[in-house]
């Protein structure tokens, strides 16, 4: 059992022996690490390590094999993906999945829908019959819940600067890649988590908006100190900046767990990545080109 005097906080994950098999492939063997509320966590690895397969079962998707996963001190790791939402763990996925034909505004909006009438987060006043009466009847209540969802979705934009909100009644199948993936963030960011889940937010990102994102996660750091942020990034630069604590796996172990200037320096680390051409050049051991 992980020995983390932070273990059962309330708001800490604890990663418990955790491992998961596809088959005859184990994504992740026997992960065994505490991440206390308010931490930047970065998780690297090379391509393959079992990185996603650690944010998907944290996030319900898919179930350990074995071990478990507390949040505080209750274990969430038979509960489904929208009761542990409800519980204020949100997650972007690495590749984008956005609703094409909904505006940037409304796909937004979509993450504070179950707020509104029933399910969620926020404290309810009245049970969910009466909360969907007034929904249908569009009483005093709900118009004020949908005004202070509006109002959030603006904020939620504004924090990207002017790429989400000029273009907020935009179709998102209009959208670039870098704006797809920005999309993303802020419909998870709009439920305002406390633990926010982002599996490669800079891939496909060129590095002026690398940058830009970058800025964008330093900001939210500042607003929200006690936000939980595990990121999975190649990136590596990004974890430098950002990251307080970075874990490295490879083949599904969790090799290194340090703070990022000496996890990255690792000489495990830098053997385990060098299988790999992209990963071996955000090392600078070979052209990123080559
Ligand atoms: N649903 C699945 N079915 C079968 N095998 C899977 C499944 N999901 C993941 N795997 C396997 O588990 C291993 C870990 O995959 P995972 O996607 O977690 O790695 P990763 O570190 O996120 O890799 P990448 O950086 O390429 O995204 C890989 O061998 C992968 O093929």
């Amino acid at each position: 059992m992980n020995t983390n005097a932070n273990q059962n906080q309330p708001g800490t994950l604890t990663i418990n022996k955790v491992s998961r098999r596809f088959g005859g492939v184990i994504a992740a063997n026997g992960l065994d690490f505490t991440i206390p509320k308010g931490e930047f966590l970065a998780v690297v690895g090379p391509n393959g390590a079992g990185k996603s397969t650690l944010l998907q079962m944290i996030s319900g998707i898919i179930r350990p094999s074995e071990g478990e996963i507390l949040l505080g001190d209750r274990r969430i790791d038979r509960l489904r993906p929208e009761a542990i939402n409800a519980l204020g763990i949100s997650r972007t996925f690495q590749t984008s999945r956005v609703f094409p034909m909904l505006t940037i505004r409304d796909s937004i909006m979509v993450g504070t829908q179950v707020g509104l009438i029933g399910g969620g987060r926020a404290p309810r006043k009245y049970g969910p019959v009466t909360e969907l009466i007034s929904a249908l009847l569009r009483l005093p209540a709900y118009q004020a819940r949908v005004a202070a969802s509006e109002k959030r979705v603006e904020d939620v934009m504004a924090m990207f600067g002017d790429r989400l909100l000029p273009r907020r009644n935009e179709q998102a199948f209009s959208l670039s890649y870098a704006n797809r993936r920005r999309l993303e963030i802020a419909r998870a960011l709009v439920q305002d988590p406390d633990i926010l889940l982002l599996d490669e937010p800079a891939a496909g990102m060129n590095p002026t908006e690398t940058d830009e994102l970058t800025e964008v996660l330093a900001d939210l750091r500042r607003r929200r100190p006690d936000m939980t942020i595990v990121m999975v990034e190649h990136k590596l630069q990004v974890v430098r900046q950002l990251a307080e604590r970075c874990i490295v796996m490879a083949m599904g172990t969790a090799i290194v767990d340090a703070r990022p200037e000496a996890a990255l320096e690792d000489p495990r680390v830098i053997e385990a990545y060098l299988g790999t051409r992209r990963t071996a050049a955000a090392f600078g051991k070979v052209n990123a080109d080559d």
